[in-house]
């Protein structure tokens, strides 16, 4: 694992030591499952592919370790707003929030306001390392979590999917190499996403898209994630027969993230 991602999953895992404290797993599993109706992440992504556009998992972030703040002016509910009009013909399918404080300035509130603000289903972005880190998602009122293959052993990342759908969520897992991906597709989950940014690096290349694309079969829905900024990015992989797609940076750093959606895959 890389230093960063080592750094961060250490940081995980005494948060949840803490967490557990404060609400014992008992209690934050009664929480999650005390929740009712989700919103159907896969569905909304295939519904914008059966359409004939991009199905686009449009992220809110506030900061990165790569790149620092990235928005001063950075209002949940707003950006989630946005996201969901788009220009009134191009919108996102679905939301991605970070929530996690230390390397991203985000918090389970800003998931919170974003889901409450539009209709869209909601994405948990933040580094699952624990089972009890589900429950505290499905509590919080996510729609769908990301398994990082790279942070999780296999069995405790069959065990986690297996406890995000029991509670209705889908499951985002992603990968950045073959290894990975291999690992990635013994679940059941459709949805894999390909992470273009190499987390030991912060080097970006959306050929690892290309090439690990060919090692996923057709039942799974392919979300290419990270460095897509401009049109000639989008054409290129809706080409090579990818459709979804999870983009922050290119529209956080605009001042309509829904416009800039809109412009990114007109
Ligand atoms: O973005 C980072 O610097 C980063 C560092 C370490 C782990 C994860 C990181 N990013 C998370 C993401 O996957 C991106 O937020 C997401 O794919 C959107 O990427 P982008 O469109 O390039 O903002």
């Amino acid at each position: 694992m890389s230093d960063i991602l080592k750094k961060i999953c250490d940081v995980k895992l005494e948060e949840v030591a803490a967490a557990k404290k404060r609400l014992p797993f008992a209690d934050m599993r009664r929480d999650a499952e005390s929740r009712v109706l989700t919103r159907d992440f896969e569905g909304a992504l295939r519904a914008k592919i059966a359409a004939g556009q991009a199905a686009v998992i449009a992220e809110i972030k506030k900061a990165s370790p790569s790149k620092g703040v990235i928005r001063a002016d950075f209002i949940p509910a707003d950006i989630a707003q946005s996201y969901a009009e788009g220009d009134g013909k191009v919108s996102a399918a679905c939301l991605s929030v970070l929530t996690d404080r230390q390397f991203f300035q985000g918090q389970p509130d800003y998931l919170k306001q974003a889901r409450a603000s539009c209709q869209l289903p909601v994405l948990r972005k933040d580094f699952m390392v624990d089972p009890y880190q589900i429950y505290e998602s499905r509590a919080m009122g996510a729609d769908c979590v990301l398994l990082i293959a790279a942070c999780l052993q296999d069995g405790l990342m069959a065990e986690m999917e297996q406890i995000a759908r029991s509670l209705d969520m889908a499951v985002l897992v992603e990968v950045h190499d073959g290894a990975e991906l291999e690992r990635a597709l013994r679940l059941a989950t459709p949805l894999v996403g390909i992470n273009n940014r190499n987390l030991r690096t912060f080097e970006v290349s959306l050929q690892t898209t290309l090439e690990l694309q060919k090692e996923v079969p057709a039942d799974r829905l392919l979300v290419t994630e990270s460095g897509i900024l401009a049109p000639a990015d989008v054409h290129m992989l809706r080409d090579a027969g990818v459709h979804a797609f999870l983009v922050g940076e290119a529209f956080m750093r605009a001042p309509d993230p829904g416009l800039a959606l809109a412009r990114l895959f007109a």
